[in-house]
């Protein structure tokens, strides 16, 4: 099982209900996967502040004086937003790098859930309720946004294996199902350069993916390679800045549904997750086909 959740949304009236929309969403598929929850939202971008979502297992003390010594280590004001187990951190985009490699040494065990202009992810283990409502996602507005309820299959119930996975600025996926071929997957991509969080096959497609579009693709392309390159059951929703994909391996014998209206694209991994969506009577209602690559952008931010 697994539970996933996307939306895309086209109608910029919407944008301040994205993350109310995607919690109910997620939360009517609690019972594909209790094991972790996670959201991804992407937001408006701000030309002047990148940012990194972290997660530390002793907030208290790691985020204390978070602000003071990050800044004072990089020299350049650095602005700390704490949300329960995690924080959102504001940066110059020049020195995201730097803050990155700063912030390993001076807290240990924080832990970065993604990193770029407009993505924060948000992922915890327990169920979709408590981690929607641990972060008050409903309150966050943006452009889309990505869930996942996890049943694991490929490595442990930890926050790290928590989908969804960001292997690369403002890139992520969520996956239902697993691969075959990740371990030979992991050493190709460790060879050429890619670290590695966890053993799992899901963060496995995300660094491929990432891998791809480092080489020129975007992200429809990155896809059509993914059904070539990946074996083993999929259904994969990725997000990147300004895109929204959707692939499927091809059995597709993992559960999938999308709806499209003039204000939206959702994806679901089953219809119920789509019933309270405005419009939803009149939506294009289909299942994705197997082996097909499905992909939008927002051309503003292209
Ligand atoms: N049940 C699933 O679809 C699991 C997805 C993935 N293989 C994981 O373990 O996280």
């Amino acid at each position: 099982m697994c539970g996933i959740v996307g939306l895309f949304l086209k109608d910029r009236a919407l944008e301040p209900h994205l993350g109310a929309l995607l919690s109910d969403m997620l939360v009517t598929m609690t019972d594909r996967g209790p094991d972790s929850a996670g959201i991804a939202i992407y937001g408006a971008p701000d030309p002047v502040r990148a940012k990194l979502t972290v997660q530390s297992p002793h907030p208290g003390r790691d985020f204390e004086n978070l602000e003071h010594d990050l800044g004072a280590a990089i020299g350049d004001k650095v602005e700390v937003v704490v949300k329960d187990s995690h924080a959102v951190i504001g940066v110059d985009p020049e020195w995201l790098g730097v803050a990155r490699a700063v912030l390993a040494s001076i807290r240990p065990d924080v832990r970065v859930m993604s990193s770029g202009e407009t993505i924060e992810i948000y992922k915890e283990t327990g169920l979709p309720k408590d981690v929607v409502g641990r972060f008050d996602i409903r309150a966050m507005g943006g452009t889309h946004g990505i869930g996942h309820t996890r049943m694991a299959t490929e490595s442990a119930v930890t926050t790290l294996g928590a989908h969804p996975f960001s292997t690369g600025a403002d890139q992520c996926l969520v996956h239902n199902g697993s691969l075959s071929n990740h371990n030979n997957l992991r050493r190709e991509l460790v060879r050429e350069g890619m670290t590695f969080e966890t053993e799992n096959d899901s963060e496995v497609a995300a660094a491929y993916l990432t891998a791809e579009m480092a080489r020129g693709k975007n992200l429809g392309q990155a896809l059509d390679g993914a059904v070539k390159d990946l074996d083993g059951f999929f259904t994969f929703v990725v997000g990147t800045r300004s895109g929204f994909g959707v692939l499927r391996d091809a059995i597709a014998c993992k559960p999938a549904v999308m709806a499209e209206t003039d204000q939206y694209v959702a994806f679901g991994s089953e219809y119920r997750a789509l019933v309270n969506l405005p419009g939803i009577e009149t939506a294009r209602i289909w299942e994705p086909e197997p082996a097909t690559v499905y992909f939008w952008e927002h051309e503003k931010a292209a």
